[in-house]
């Protein structure tokens, strides 16, 4: 399809999905299932998951009562405008302005300079009507930094932007499909002026006399939406891993090279411990992310909930955790598709394995929502800061309880002595835990030898983040520890999901051995054991690991992939596929009379054959 036609039709799908929603009804669950079989960036991500939250946590009960209806009936189209062509990560160097005009009893919206133009929102482009905007708010000549402002952009006759609104699509991205369904759009204000009512003012106002209230809870809850969005990224993270190791897996079942014997058949590349290597910690990873994304979904449930109650003190904590799970999963799951490409040699690159799309439209995902290396600062300065209050008498909670135990993980020797040592939860977690405290120890020893503190923080960057992670990895797997002393139906599923929890920690431990040894968290003996318990773990989910992959329960046609087949009738659709490749319409050419004929002939002729 041409980017108008990709672009229509995904509008077509969107607004039948609306359709069915309303006409089955579905409920909020199947209508998330429905989304995920749609299965293309569109506006309706936007509306729903970051307009209407954010009206739902910013504004005040008059204007969810005013706004939230016409969401919920898609009389109104919004979108989420907070980025600008000068800004994305830096959400406090926004430029746009709002300023109060109290002889009007209006807020005045203007784009001072090209930068400050809002650039990137999807569905702005072309398709939303209506579209919370972040901006600096000004009253009687004072910035008062940015907040939320719910503005009308198109006219809802003909669709035409109003009178002072400059409006389009920002242009191809990457990959041929992939994102480009949706219209990332570009927006210039030029003094436009909306009511004043149109502020979101639950977390603070401006009076018709122009005065500023700041309300009493925390500013960061302007961010809450993004804290939101977030924690759905993680368990889609899963959804994406789990699609690429589908098609890894039984492809590399259905593959053979070398190894045939009297002339029998060949290897099934799958049983190479180097395939195994690379393509079971995948296999591994999609399970274990998707157990982070259930556990993260409650955390941000208990936090709402909090929050409603005036409860703010679990805010860091959720907004550490969400920003350090996206970045960390998401990250991992774009480096996965990727090795997964490669683990179907080839074939991968075929546009019919399915894996190119599915990369180019997952990898803005470690960029979207905040990039992964800002995120992980986030998570850096929250880790800081718990260290720097260990024995103030404040005990850590939460996802850094452990910390709590820094005597001990400090000074801890582990106790693995044998290989199947690495198959007992307490020492796994005890030498995560024991790796991650140490990063973040070592890194808050090196601030304090600045003087100044934001200084070191910028000199330490690298190390910031590598401790971020650690730590992030360390919930990981603790979660998939917990899932497993809960309750699992089946004994052999209970052993088949133990195989792949230890698979995802002792390969990490593999991936990130230098962190593990500089740290004392293991020796090099140890890590030999890890290693040779991997290669067993390997050889006891080989067995299992198509029937693994097929428990995700993906039908052939959500795959899109000749070569992850449920049947593994590749080669046949391989052809197949080829044939269907329009250069295949006709035997010779179009461009062979204009081009190859000629230069056939010049040789011919100067060869005088
Ligand atoms: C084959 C086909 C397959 C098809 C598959 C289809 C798949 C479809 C794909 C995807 C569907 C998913 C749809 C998802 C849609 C996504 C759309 C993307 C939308 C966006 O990107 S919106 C824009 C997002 N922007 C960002 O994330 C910006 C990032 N920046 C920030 O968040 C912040 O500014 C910051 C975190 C970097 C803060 O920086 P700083 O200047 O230090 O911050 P301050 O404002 O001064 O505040 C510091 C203070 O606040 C705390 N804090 C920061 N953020 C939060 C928060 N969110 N919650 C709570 N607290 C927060 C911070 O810790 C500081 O606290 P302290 O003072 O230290 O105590
Ligand atoms: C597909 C897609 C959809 C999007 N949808 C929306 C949307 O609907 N609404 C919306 O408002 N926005 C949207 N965005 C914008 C997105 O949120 C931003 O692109 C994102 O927050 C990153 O900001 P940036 O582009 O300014 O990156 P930059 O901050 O410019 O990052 C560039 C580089 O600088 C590094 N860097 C930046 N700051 C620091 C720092 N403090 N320390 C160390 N390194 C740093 C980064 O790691 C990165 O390597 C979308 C983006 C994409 C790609």
């Amino acid at each position: 399809m041409t980017r108008k036609e990709l672009f229509k039709n995904t509008l077509r799908k969107s607004v039948h999905a609306w359709k069915l929603i309303n006409e089955l009804p579905l409920s909020d669950d199947e209508s998330l299932m429905l989304r995920h079989f749609m299965d293309q960036p569109g506006f309706l991500d936007l509306h729903w998951r970051m307009f209407v939250p954010a009206i739902k946590g910013q504004g005040t009960e008059e204007q969810k009562q005013k706004w939230l209806p016409l969401a919920n009936k898609m009389q109104i189209i919004g979108c989420y405008a907070q980025t600008e062509l000068g800004h994305g990560s830096n959400v406090q160097g926004l430029e746009t302005t709002a300023t109060f005009d109290p002889q009007t009893d209006q807020f005045i919206l203007h784009s001072p300079t090209q930068t400050s133009s809002k650039w990137w929102p999807g569905g702005l482009g072309k398709v939303s009507t209506h579209a919370v905007i972040y901006a600096r708010l000004i009253t009687d000549g004072k910035d008062h930094g940015v907040h939320g402002f719910i503005v009308q952009l198109r006219n809802m006759d003909d669709h035409s932007p109003l009178p002072g609104i400059t409006i389009g699509d920002i242009g191809v991205k990457f990959g041929n499909g992939a994102y480009n369904s949706m219209d990332n759009g570009f927006l210039m204000f030029d003094k436009f002026c909306i009511p004043r009512d149109q502020m979101l003012m639950r977390l603070s106002k401006v009076t018709r006399e122009g005065k500023y209230v700041p309300s009493d809870v925390p500013r960061q809850l302007m961010y809450g939406t993004m804290v939101s969005v977030r924690q759905t990224i993680v368990s889609n993270a899963s959804i994406a891993m789990a699609r690429a190791v589908c098609i890894a897996t039984r492809y590399s079942a259905v593959r053979r090279q070398f190894g045939s014997q009297n002339g029998g058949i060949e290897t099934q590349v799958i049983d190479y411990k180097t395939q195994q290597n690379r393509l079971f910690p995948l296999l591994a990873s999609a399970y274990a992310f998707r157990f982070v994304g259930e556990w993260l979904k409650w955390l941000y449930t208990d936090v709402t909930q909090r929050l409603e109650a005036s409860d703010f003190a679990t805010l860091p904590e959720a907004h550490a955790c969400t920003a350090g799970l996206k970045s960390m999963t998401t990250s991992a799951t774009s480096d996965g598709i990727e090795e997964c490409r490669k683990l179907c040699g080839g074939h991968g690159y075929l546009w019919c394995s399915g894996l190119p799309e599915l990369f180019a439209v997952y990898v803005p995902a470690c960029t979207y929502e905040g990039d992964n290396v800002v995120l992980q600062l986030q998570v850096a300065r929250f880790l800081m800061k718990t260290v720097s209050q260990l024995g103030s008498g404040k005990a850590p909670a939460g996802t850094t309880a452990y910390m709590g135990r820094a005597k001990h993980l400090l000074q801890c020797r582990s106790s693995i002595r044998k290989a199947e040592d690495w198959l007992n939860p307490a020492m796994v977690l005890e030498t995560f835990e024991a790796r991650a405290l140490r990063m973040a120890v070592s890194c808050a020893n090196n601030l304090s030898k600045f003087e100044n503190q934001e200084q070191g923080f910028s000199e330490l960057l690298a190390d910031l983040v590598e401790a971020a992670i650690a730590h992030c990895q360390l919930i990981v797997v603790s979660k998939f520890i917990v899932k497993l002393e809960g309750e699992i139906k089946g004994k052999g599923v209970k052993n088949q999901l133990k195989n792949l929890c230890y698979i995802y920690a002792l390969h990490l431990i593999h991936k990130h051995l230098g962190d593990f040894l500089s740290t004392n968290s293991i020796t090099s003996e140890q890590a030999s054991l890890a290693n040779h318990q991997l290669r067993s773990l390997y050889t006891q989910v080989r067995p299992n690991a198509v029937a693994l992959v097929d428990a995700f329960d993906y039908t052939d046609h959500y795959l899109g992939s000749v070569l992850g087949r449920y049947d593994g009738n590749v080669y046949p659709k391989l052809f197949e596929e080829a044939l269907k490749d329009p250069l295949n319409d006709t035997v010779v050419p179009d461009g062979y009379h204009e081009y190859i004929r000629p230069l056939i002939k010049q040789h011919l002729r100067s060869a005088r054959l």
